[in-house]
């Protein structure tokens, strides 16, 4: 019998802000790194810091630039500063807005989605044709970051989704789960922020390094 073998899983690593935790990220053969492009996280970048990382990822690993209900001006300059090659929405945009920054800057857009109950999950359905990948997160409390918290959901909810367009699963993911997430939920991509850090918005290699082997099974 041939043996047939589970598809990669792709690995993000967000809220990277050194050029050492970008080459932490390529070293580990992580497939995306995150800029923060929102002032009130800990990982937060400007456009001009964002330029540094993003040359030193270029054509190495994929640029997602994440923003939260940013305007247009702040993503324009962002896209160009950064060469960012997705971007990642995590507020309330709406299917209307995703789709328009898709068209307006040709890159794929990953729309957030928090979950806390299986009716998240059925809201995301409404964003399929308007993003091109769907984050499930977890919610968050009220004015607390919407994502990098460290918080996970109940990954038994992804069983409503059935794989309805490409997703990817973030929350609460370290090098310590990450296997099993992958196990019982299938998830195609794997997101982390906090899972990888020793304080908030310090990126560890060796973390980095963990997760993504273990993530890899
Ligand atoms: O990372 C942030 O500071 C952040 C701030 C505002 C919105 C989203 C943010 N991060 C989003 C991510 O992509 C994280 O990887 C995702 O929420 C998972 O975070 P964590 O639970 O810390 O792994």
């Amino acid at each position: 019998m041939t043996a047939v073998s589970a598809p990669a899983v792709a690995i993000k690593i967000c809220g990277v802000t050194t050029p050492g935790a970008v080459d932490s990220a390529i070293r580990a053969r992580a497939d995306h790194v995150g800029f923060v492009f929102f002032p009130p996280s800990p990982r937060a970048l400007t456009p001009r810091e964002a330029a540094t990382l993003g040359a030193r990822a270029a054509g190495r690993i994929g640029r997602v630039g994440l923003f939260v209900d940013a305007t247009d001006a702040l993503i324009a300059e962002a896209v160009d500063a950064a060469g960012l090659d997705a971007l990642q929405l995590h507020g309330e945009e709406s299917p209307a807005r995703a789709a328009e920054l898709r068209a307006r800057h040709g890159l794929p857009v990953w729309k957030a989605v928090p979950v806390a109950s299986a009716a998240d999950i059925d809201r995301a359905a409404a964003y399929l044709g308007a993003a091109d990948l769907v984050l499930f997160d977890a919610k968050t409390p009220k004015g607390t970051l919407p994502g990098g918290m460290g918080l996970a959901f109940d990954w038994s909810l992804l069983s409503g989704w059935r794989n309805r367009a490409p997703w990817g699963l973030a929350g609460g993911l370290a090098p310590g789960n990450v296997a099993e997430a992958v196990r019982l939920t299938g998830a195609p991509l794997v997101d982390t922020s906090s899972g990888v850090e020793t304080a908030p918005g310090v990126k560890d290699p060796a973390l980095i390094a963990a997760f993504c082997a273990t993530a890899r099974g």
